[in-house]
């Protein structure tokens, strides 16, 4: 809320990050964000505000936060935590009011619109980052690995540079890879609005059939886009009679669709065929009310499209030819993306909370959460 004078508020003196503790990395999370708060007391902020995590394991919880944390551990466990929890509408309420969030791993998969691989029946997503991912694409367990990642948006923050004042060697950030889910492709106006608000959005199909599970709801959706037909052909779409009239996108092969189903990629996912698609942003039907996107924007990218990514396949397709608005830093395939940024939306595919590198947690709390709170309309109030 704006002060009496107009002018945009301060931080306020404390910030409550909080971290969902359902299950998964949750205390490391925590414990990354006690540890910032040297970091960001020391340069560039006046009056520095105070980090404090808390661990939100009630909607309660997370009313007193100014910011969230999902971790990485199992993102079906999470979804049933939060469901039990009568935490799952209020998370997707704080999601669509643009709350800073930051999902690492499973915390990715909750907030990305779309997910293939979902559990068998179903698992319910937050939704919020314009983006279709691939549970496991990055294989199982035992194909976890670690990459130095270079992060150029690492490169403006006080920790940074004092690693370069003092002659440190910033060979990058330490991404720990551990069945981290792919992004299948990022996601296009029309991808978002081919669910309608109305419509019921937890979607599965397996193979061709229709699947039985009462809780899951039967709708015709691509299993990828890129343009062009050629994979309708498959009709792995569910019988007609169990379609709503929804809108379709144009579909082409995934690395995650039945019909494509590639060898590191679907080996490791559960129902490689069921896409989970989160319950839509807008609260209104009317395009006239639907506030624009915030634009996506990449922050780290692999330099090779990873194992099991099949060129020509889903998000292996040449993000070039999507029509989506030019998105800076985007690699040639959208499957090679490992960090991206939705307005305060952050996500990543790897674990940072599993490092002793805090850069990424103070990157989220710099330019996600402390410009959040400093803006006119982030007056925070209960939610
Ligand atoms: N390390 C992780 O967070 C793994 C995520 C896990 N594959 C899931 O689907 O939730």
């Amino acid at each position: 809320m704006a002060s009496a004078d107009g002018t945009a508020p301060s931080p306020p003196s404390e910030v409550i990050v909080g971290v969902l503790a359902m299950q998964g990395a949750f205390r490391e999370h925590a414990s990354h964000l006690t540890r910032l708060n040297p970091l960001v007391s020391t340069r560039a902020l006046e009056d520095p505000p105070s980090i404090r995590a808390l661990l939100v394991r009630s909607p309660a919880d997370l009313e007193r936060c100014h910011a969230l944390i999902i971790p990485g551990g199992e993102s079906t466990a999470i979804a049933l935590g939060a469901a039990r929890a009568h935490l799952l509408e209020p998370l997707r309420t704080w999601v669509r009011r643009g709350r800073p969030t930051w999902g690492t791993c499973a915390g990715m998969i909750l907030l990305s619109r779309e997910a293939i691989g979902g559990k068998k029946g179903g698992q319910e997503l937050l939704g919020g980052i314009d983006m279709r991912v691939g549970r496991n694409g990055f294989g199982s367990q035992v194909d976890s690995f670690e990459r130095r990642l270079d992060v150029p948006a690492l490169a403006s923050l006080p920790s940074s540079k004092r690693r370069a004042d003092a002659g440190d060697d910033d060979s990058g950030f330490p991404g720990v890879f551990i069945r981290a889910p792919i992004v299948d492709t990022l996601l296009t106006r029309q991808d978002i609005q081919a669910v309608a608000p109305s419509e019921p959005t937890l979607v599965a199909r397996e193979a061709g059939e229709a699947h039985a599970d009462k809780s899951v709801t039967m709708q015709q959706r691509s299993p990828s886009r890129g343009g062009g037909d050629d994979n309708d052909k498959n009709s792995d779409a569910a019988p007609s009679a169990t379609r709503p009239s929804l809108p379709t996108t144009p579909s082409s092969s995934s690395a995650f669709s039945s019909s494509s189903k590639t060898s590191a990629s679907s080996s490791a996912t559960e129902g490689a065929s069921i896409l989970c698609v989160a319950p839509p942003l807008e609260d209104s039907s009317s395009p006239d009310q639907r506030t624009p996107r915030p634009p996506l924007e990449i922050l780290a990218s692999l330099s090779e499209l990873p194992r099991g990514a099949r060129q020509g396949a889903g998000g292996a397709v040449a993000a070039a030819a999507l029509d989506q608005e030019p998105i800076a830093n985007r690699p040639e395939h959208d499957a090679q993306i490992v960090a991206l940024r939705q307005g305060n939306l952050m996500c990543t595919s790897f674990h940072p909370e599993l490092t002793a590198d805090g850069r990424m947690h103070e990157l989220f709390v710099r330019q996600c959460v402390l410009p959040f709170l400093s803006s006119s309309s982030s007056s925070i109030t209960s939610s």
